[in-house]
């Protein structure tokens, strides 16, 4: 069952102002399984990203080409993309972060990465073992070769709206690393809320110091995390704004392992809830995701966070 079989009315309460579709990044597979406590099996995370795919997500974030010491959940990752059956019209971009990343990447055959920068100095040091200037002498480099190679190249900023050692982060600190990323050729920035500390009010202040600054709504995607239960309010108030793609997680998987007040990312399931209560197109069968989620929570031994699988698995 979904929101529609309730007969409820679409677009109830909205100025029309709201896209009439949106991109779901999925990042459970890379952001979600990269903060279990256990490495999940290659087995087990190949047959979730075909369950993704065929559940109807376009983009599959499928793992990081990451130091696997720092990251050993996701060491797997040249098994994992030589083992995958890619499914037709779904793209499988990579985390990289530096020039290392980017060779194992291209040797791997992939079309799609994300470098993934940080809004603040602490994080960039514990993240990335770099700093909030330093990084881009990482990135920028591996940004260029990759659009050389013809690769697409997405730039993630973390820490957009709050830090846990910094505390709030100036959204002209934010734009200052996102505008970088995007005149080194990234062509969409994913402004993270890596804790989750985002409200509304926050969201609508840093997208709109990107479009004052001249950057396209268009070109920017929003990455809540629910610590506090605010992504579907946030994501809403992005929507707003013009925002067209979200990025989410199967069944509320994820957190970040650098940032130990990260919880789970926006569960995908409860976006779907909310962008079909909109009437926004997506594209997702929401039953088939529910049982991917319940499948992937018996795999880890856990219940799913979201409220919509808890709601739906009964
Ligand atoms: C908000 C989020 O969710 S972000 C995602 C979660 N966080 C992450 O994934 C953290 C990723 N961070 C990292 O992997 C690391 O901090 C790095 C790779 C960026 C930098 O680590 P450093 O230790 O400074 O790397 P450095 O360049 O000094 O290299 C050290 C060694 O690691 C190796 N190495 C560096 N990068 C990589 C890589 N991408 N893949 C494999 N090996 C690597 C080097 O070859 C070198 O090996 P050697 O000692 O045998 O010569």
């Amino acid at each position: 069952m979904g929101v529609r079989e309730l007969g409820l009315p679409e677009r109830l309460g909205t100025d029309g102002s709201l896209p009439s579709r949106v991109t779901i990044w999925e990042v459970g597979p890379r952001d979600g399984l990269q903060n279990e406590a256990n490495v999940v099996p290659v087995e087990v995370k190949l047959e979730f990203l075909d369950r993704l795919a065929l559940a109807g997500l376009t983009t599959l974030e499928a793992t990081s080409f990451v130091h696997p010491k720092w990251v050993p959940q996701l060491a797997d990752a040249e098994e994992l993309l030589s083992r995958l059956s890619p499914r037709d019209g779904v793209r499988y971009p990579v985390l990289v972060p530096n020039a290392r990343g980017l060779s194992r990447a291209l040797a791997a055959g992939v079309s799609h990465i994300a470098v993934f920068a940080s809004a603040t100095e602490t994080f960039a040091q514990r993240n990335l073992n770099s700093g909030l200037d330093a990084q881009f002498a990482m990135f920028e480099p591996v940004i260029g070769q990759a659009r050389e190679a013809g690769l697409d190249v997405r730039g993630y900023v973390s820490m957009c709206f709050g830090d846990p050692w910094e505390g709030a982060v100036p959204a002209e600190q934010v734009l200052a690393v996102g505008k970088r990323l995007l005149d080194a050729g990234c062509s969409q920035l994913s402004l993270g809320d890596t804790i989750g500390v985002a409200t509304a009010a926050s969201v609508e202040h840093v997208i709109d110091t990107f479009t004052a600054a001249g950057v396209a709504v268009g070109d920017l995607a929003v990455h809540f995390h629910d610590t506090y239960g605010q992504a579907l309010a946030n994501t809403l108030a992005a929507l707003r704004k013009g925002v067209t793609t979200v990025d989410s997680s199967a069944g509320g998987l994820g957190g970040c392992p650098y940032a130990e007040s990260a919880t789970g990312n926006l569960a995908t399931e409860d976006l779907v809830w909310l962008l079909d209560g909109l009437g926004i197109e997506h594209g997702v069968d929401l039953d088939a995701l529910v049982e991917t989620s319940v499948w992937m929570s018996k795999q880890l031994g856990r219940p799913s966070p979201s409220r919509v699988v808890r709601a739906l698995a009964g």
